[in-house]
């Protein structure tokens, strides 16, 4: 009998710190993490502010360096990359959803969701396509040409989502991805996430709230920039969020 293939993690953060500053102002933000995330999982990561949940997302995303330990995207090792592959990395296998959406000002909803496609060389009229058929199924059919300026923050939020889960992205890395959406459609874009997780992407949603966490194979709880309690998505989150595990 021959041994099942192993299934390379989409994301693989091995005893990973990052220390921001130097000497007395020096901010250890992560210490010592471990995470991985397979194909088809989703992982919430929910701790207090300050304990390390935006840095972790930075680092698995190669938008930061950690200060020691490695990090692997679907087994390639960021620190070991290129900036042009990195890129590339950045570009094709992750999706980022920013607290702050980063949308382009200059461009329409459809055009910041094909942007991604388009630097990695899709034709125009085949990114548009996949660009609005993700923005429908986020709810906003008919805002394709909207500039950024001129939509909601739920609005804008969407099209940020849109963005990170268009094409064919493993890792979807997602800081608070509801927060400026009602209860209905923050649901809805969770339940988006999960489609994406459930069709084998793999995906880290920072989160705060408690109910979130319903949506995940498994939720890590950070504090001081460490993991310090790991369980499914069965676990009584709101007693961490209100102090029973501190
Ligand atoms: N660029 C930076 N320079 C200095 N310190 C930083 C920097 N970025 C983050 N920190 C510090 O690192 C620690 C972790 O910050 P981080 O933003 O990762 O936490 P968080 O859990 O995401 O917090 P929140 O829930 O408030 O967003 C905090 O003490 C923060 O002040």
């Amino acid at each position: 009998m021959t041994e099942p293939t192993p299934v390379t993690p989409v994301l693989e953060m091995v005893d990973v710190s990052r220390i921001h500053g130097r000497g007395d102002a020096a901010v250890h933000a992560l210490r010592g993490l471990y995470l991985t995330v397979h194909p088809g999982e989703l992982v919430a990561v929910m701790g207090p502010s300050g304990s390390g949940k935006s840095t972790l997302l930075n680092l698995a995303g190669g938008l930061d360096q950690a200060t020691a330990g490695r990090i692997r995207v679907r087994g390639q090792e960021l620190g070991s990359l290129r900036k042009a592959e990195l890129a590339a990395v950045r570009r094709r296998a992750v999706g980022y959803v920013f607290q702050d959406y980063n949308l382009i000002p200059s461009l329409t909803a459809a055009e910041n969701v094909a942007l991604p496609l388009e630097l990695d060389r899709v034709r125009g009229r085949e990114a548009s396509r996949q660009a609005r058929a993700v923005l429908d199924e986020v709810g906003l059919e008919g805002l394709y040409d909207r500039f950024p300026d001129d939509l909601s923050g739920g609005q804008a939020q969407r099209v940020a989502i849109a963005r990170a889960v268009v094409g064919e992205r493993s890792l979807i890395l997602a800081d608070e991805p509801t927060g400026a959406l009602d209860s209905d459609t923050g649901e809805h874009v969770l339940a988006l996430l999960r489609a994406r997780c459930d069709a084998g992407a793999g995906a880290v949603l920072v989160t705060h709230e408690a109910r979130h966490a319903g949506w995940a194979d498994r939720v890590v709880f950070l504090r001081d920039g460490a993991v310090v309690d790991e369980a499914g998505s069965q676990v009584d989150a709101d007693a961490f969020v209100l102090g029973g595990r501190r």
